[in-house]
């Protein structure tokens, strides 16, 4: 069983795949509590119900059937939390579906998917101290594990590296990660934080350029100007 806070369809809308029809399934629960989190719904206050794995790869075969998508993505919340995803993650792909895992990469789990698409946190992504000291301090303690990171990648047929940076300050510690997990610049995606069109657009002033400079993608968020930050998009 797995809790699920909810399923759609939906375009991809960061990274590589941005534009491909997709079917999402957004696993309930987090153990991160960053700041910014769009999805508070999955993290900080868990909404929706169990379900069977079974359940889930039979909507996702419907959604293939009815929506002309063979892409499903997981997500969350923290897919990587729930030991019962290996298996959801192998029967999607012994169905012939794709699989993407969006991911903080914080929790070892024995599988293989079509595309890590891992999103590591940066030490300023926490929450305030002042206000949540329990998990400021757990969001630290466990946000940055290079060596399940760079295992989680080695065990995809595919992955891409997506940070989402919030302010010009953030750029060095970026290139630290990036040099700590040995992934080529090319896999790299720069996201800039924010759920307006307005905010992405201020970002991308500065952080287009400094993409640029060090052959990073820049990763807009298409879904934020497609749909805006809503629930089942
Ligand atoms: C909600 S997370 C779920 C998956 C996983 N917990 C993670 O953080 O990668 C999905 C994606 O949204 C990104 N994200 C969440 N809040 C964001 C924000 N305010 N601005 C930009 N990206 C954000 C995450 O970094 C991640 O790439
Ligand atoms: N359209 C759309 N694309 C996405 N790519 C990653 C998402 C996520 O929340 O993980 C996401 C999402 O929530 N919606
Ligand atoms: S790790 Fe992902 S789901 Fe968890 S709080 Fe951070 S952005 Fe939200
Ligand atoms: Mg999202």
């Amino acid at each position: 069983m797995l809790p699920v806070a909810e399923t759609f369809l939906s375009r991809q809308g960061e990274g590589g795949l941005t534009g491909t029809n997709s079917f999402f399934i957004r696993l309930s629960g987090c153990n991160l509590r960053c700041w910014f989190c769009d999805t508070p719904y999955a993290s900080w206050q868990p909404t929706g119900q169990r379900h069977t794995v079974g359940e889930l790869v039979r909507q996702a075969i419907q959604a293939s059937r009815s929506g002309d998508c063979r892409h499903v993505v997981l997500t969350g919340g923290e897919p990587l939390i729930f030991p019962a995803v290996e298996t959801l993650c192998r029967r999607l792909r012994s169905e012939g579906l794709h699989v993407t895992i969006e991911t903080a990469g914080t929790a070892w789990r024995d599988l293989t998917c079509d595309l890590l698409s891992l999103s590591p946190k940066l030490s300023s992504s926490g929450p305030a101290p002042e206000q949540h000291p329990r998990w400021a301090r757990l969001h630290e303690q466990r946000r940055m594990p290079v060596a399940t990171m760079r295992r989680l990648i080695d065990a995809a047929v595919d992955h891409q590296v997506k940070f989402v940076v919030d302010r010009i300050d953030e750029t060095d510690e970026t290139l630290d990660i990036v040099s700590a997990l040995g992934v080529a610049p090319a896999q790299v995606w720069i996201m800039p934080q924010g759920v307006t069109a307005e905010s992405l657009d201020q970002a991308a002033k500065w952080l287009r350029p400094w993409c640029d400079r060090h052959g990073f993608r820049y990763c807009d968020r298409m879904h934020i100007r497609w749909y805006g930050n809503r629930p089942g998009t």
